[in-house]
């Protein structure tokens, strides 16, 4: 058996960090070594370098192609050092976005478009794709008013684009799931934190039992 790679999915504001912290703590105690959490862009050294570079404010030069690279060359060292060896040791993978956010964040929202950002990112992960995706979908103004009033944390590059950058985002992450039924499983990010921690554990659950016996 592969392990399983599940990622999280969804616009800035969904609630993706809040809802991963309390389903981690959730399944610590069951899987114990066998869960493996990370994050993109970073989980390892270089991809940090490259994270620090992409959300640093003051490179308002960067341009967009630049910016898709980063992100997948991010990716790629992302998938050698940790997902890869996590998966061959049979570990189940929680991770904090992967390729649809570049689709979605640089095809749709930087308008390079959604399936050379798509092809590029296939050199990238040589075609790795998550068992599942969990998709937090919300609608762009409620998830950028969450971010404005709750967040203390420094807003980065990304957060501060316009409405339409955000909506552009949505619209094609809900593309992403309608193309892809089986793997991305699209939960309602309005609901209230513990109704969206329990449907996104329902669906962990139910798709990997074998984790669970
Ligand atoms: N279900 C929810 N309902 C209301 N506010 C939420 C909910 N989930 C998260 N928040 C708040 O919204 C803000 C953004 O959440 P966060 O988890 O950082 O989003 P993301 O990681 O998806 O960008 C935080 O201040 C968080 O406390
Ligand atoms: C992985 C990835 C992230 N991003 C963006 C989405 C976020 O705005 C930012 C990551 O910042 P982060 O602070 O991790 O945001 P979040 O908590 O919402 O995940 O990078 C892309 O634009 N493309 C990508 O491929």
């Amino acid at each position: 058996m592969r392990g399983k790679f599940i990622s999280f999915e969804g616009p800035d504001g969904a609630g993706k960090t809040t809802a991963l912290n309390t389903i981690v703590a959730d399944l610590q105690p069951v899987l114990a070594d066998k869960l493996v959490v990370t994050r993109e862009p970073g989980g390892n050294r270089i991809s940090e370098a490259i994270r620090d570079i992409i959300l640093d404010r003051q490179n308002t030069e960067m341009d967009d192609r630049t910016e898709a690279l980063l992100y997948a060359a991010a990716r790629r060292q992302h998938i050698v050092e940790t997902i890869q060896p996590a998966l061959a040791q049979e570990k189940m993978v929680l991770c904090d976005r992967y390729v649809d956010s570049s689709v979605a964040y640089q095809g749709a929202g930087r308008k390079i478009g959604t399936q050379e950002v798509y092809q590029m990112n296939l050199f990238a992960t040589a075609g790795l794709l998550p068992d599942l995706t969990i998709y937090f979908d919300i609608p762009s103004e409620i998830g950028l008013q969450r971010i404005m009033t709750h967040r203390t944390d420094e807003i980065n590059r990304l957060d501060v684009e316009q409405l339409s950058f955000h909506k552009r985002v949505r619209s094609s992450y809900l593309e992403i799931a309608r193309k892809a039924p089986q793997r991305v499983k699209t939960i309602d990010a309005t609901k209230s934190r513990a109704q969206v921690v329990k449907d996104v554990e329902a669906i962990i659950v139910a798709q990997n039992g074998e984790f669970f016996k």
